[in-house]
């Protein structure tokens, strides 16, 4: 489990408390600036917390080295940028320093997975914008983490991969890895998820299944948007 207990941090989020369950698709949505960003790079054990704590399997993350960390936790950035240009191979076998080996298999796995076996030899430079998406989450995924904690990990996708990484991704729950997603795209976060954070202005508003958290009258308060949900549930699209 990796829970907040009252977490605070001035001027991004006020007194959050949530627990996240291994074998579970977590996401967490909310409009710009109501602390995602923040409460993922805190759950990460990236970001210090002003007041409050955040455990994993009731450590606190302080206190565990960073290799134990960077084992558990795979952590994506909002940001996509690639400081080395090296071979897209080489730059996913980085996902495997915490473990000090270079396996194939969970790095053939990872490029496998999302897609992109075929730009093994390419320049990390000079991949698309969601070609270089696609590499940065399989370097976390080579790492086998007990935790996957992606920040807008679908934004640069197009649609089929976006399915592809959303199926990767339940199936690594039902495995038994925790999947943290901040998601703008609510229709994805409320079809794919088994729990949604909303976080408003830094506060969390809802923790709730996705049609709970994401009730029709959550994204009035909440985004200000007058929608429906059309269709079934676990196909469902919203319109404004
Ligand atoms: N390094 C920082 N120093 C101070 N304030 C910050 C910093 N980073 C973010 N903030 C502020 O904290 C608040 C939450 O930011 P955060 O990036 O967590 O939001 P978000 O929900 O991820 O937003 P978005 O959807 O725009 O990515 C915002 O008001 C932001 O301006």
């Amino acid at each position: 489990m990796l829970e907040a207990r009252h977490v605070s941090i001035a001027g991004r989020l006020t007194d959050v408390s949530c627990t996240l369950r291994a074998g579970e698709v977590t996401a967490i949505c909310g409009p710009n600036g109501a602390g995602k960003s923040s409460l993922l790079e805190a759950m990460a054990g990236l970001l210090p917390v002003g007041q409050g704590a955040v455990t994993l399997d009731g450590s606190r993350l302080g206190d565990l080295s960073l290799q134990e960390k960077a084992r558990k936790i795979g952590y994506l950035p909002q940001e996509h940028t690639v400081a080395w240009d090296v071979p897209v191979r080489r730059l996913v076998e980085l996902g495997r320093l915490p473990h000090g080996d270079r396996r194939s298999e969970p790095v053939d796995a990872a490029l496998a997975a999302l897609d992109i076996a075929h730009l093994a030899d390419r320049r990390a430079q000079s991949l698309s914008g969601g070609e270089t998406a696609r590499v940065l989450l399989a370097r976390v995924l080579a790492g086998e983490p007990e935790w996957i904690l992606a920040d807008e990990p679908l934004a640069a996708l197009d649609l089929g991969h976006q399915l592809a990484l959303l199926a990767h991704l339940r199936s690594a729950a039902q495995r038994g890895i925790g999947v943290v997603l901040v998601l703008h795209d609510l229709a994805h976060a409320m079809n794919h998820a088994d729990r949604v954070l909303v976080l408003d202005s830094g506060n969390l508003v809802a923790d709730a299944a996705p049609d709970d958290a994401l009730s029709k009258e959550r994204i009035q308060q909440v985004w200000k948007v007058t929608a429906n949900w059309i269709g079934d549930r676990g196909k469902m699209a919203l319109t404004a």
